[in-house]
């Protein structure tokens, strides 16, 4: 299984497994976490909820065989797994802690902005690539970087794409701890596991209270952001990015005005 869930002692795990593709996500992982999400919101043993990657990675990002494959010249975004598993994200009602080692590319690091405790193990890499592989930013993370790092620093991570640390994660306030990597999911399954034994009913409101000045805006982002990234992955740069991915080259964009 690409994707290992259990619950025990309340708690939702979600681990990327997935290793020997550096757990970059295919459509079928995105409905496994989604379906999951879906059904711990109406499971009251569910409080609280975990993502996990391995050690050495968190995830390679969306499975760039699957964009170049299933470039939705068709088909509402709705219909997408991706979709149905970043709307269970952002509007899951329960506690989600995030834990990322090793590098967290594109949706990897979108992600974690809809998460609510994020930590980092100090070989982490976050980046978001989406314009050095001719795409745009996806699922919020326009919007939700801008607010988090202040617009110049957004503005450095979403154009460059280039990788940044946890150090510097940390202090534009994408995480809010870093740890050494061997100490990582046992101190995120801790704090999954404090919020586990508080009032369930005090932590959904809480949640709630805090994201509903963000929500309208944050639908608003996703739905601008979708418009464009659909029509872009389709794109001749995007296929040149995947192309020359695969075949381990540095792209030519200069073929393109
Ligand atoms: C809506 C969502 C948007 C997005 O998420 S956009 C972001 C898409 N993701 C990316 O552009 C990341 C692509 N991957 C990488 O940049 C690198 O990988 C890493 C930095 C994550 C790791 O680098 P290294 O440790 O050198 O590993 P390796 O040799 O590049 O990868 C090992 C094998 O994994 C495959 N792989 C890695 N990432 C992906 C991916 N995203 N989609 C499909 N396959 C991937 C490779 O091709 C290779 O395979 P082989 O061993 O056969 O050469």
């Amino acid at each position: 299984m690409d994707i290992l869930s259990s619950i025990n002692d309340g708690i939702l795990t979600l681990e990327f497994n997935r290793p020997e593709r550096k757990n970059a996500i295919t459509a079928e992982m995105y409905q496994l976490m989604a379906d999951a999400l879906n059904d711990a919101e109406g499971n009251a043993d569910v409080r609280a909820i975990l993502i996990v990657g391995k050690p050495e990675i968190f995830t390679a990002g969306n499975d760039l065989e699957d964009f170049m494959k299933n470039a939705p010249s068709s088909g509402a975004i709705e219909d997408r797994s991706v979709y149905k598993y970043m709307m269970a994200l952002s509007g899951s009602t329960k506690p989600i802690v995030a834990a990322v080692s090793g590098n967290a590319v594109g949706i990897g690091t979108t992600l974690l902005m809809h998460c609510d405790l994020v930590y980092a193990a100090d070989n982490a890499k976050f980046s978001m690539p989406f314009v050095q592989l001719g795409l745009c930013p996806e699922f919020g993370s326009s919007l939700l970087l801008t607010q988090i790092a202040g617009y110049p620093r957004a503005a450095e991570k979403l154009m460059l794409g280039e990788a940044f640390g946890a150090q510097e994660a940390l202090e534009m306030g994408l995480v809010s701890k870093v740890l050494p990597v061997d100490e990582l999911r046992a101190f995120a399954e801790g704090q999954a596991a404090k919020l586990v034994a508080l009032p369930a009913s005090s932590i959904r409101v809480t949640k709630e209270l805090m994201k509903a000045a963000r929500k309208a805006t944050v639908s608003e982002a996703i739905a601008a952001e979708n418009i464009h990234f659909g029509k872009m992955l389709s794109s001749p740069e995007a296929r040149e990015a995947f192309m020359a991915f695969f075949q381990k080259r540095k792209p030519d964009f200069k073929q393109f005005s």
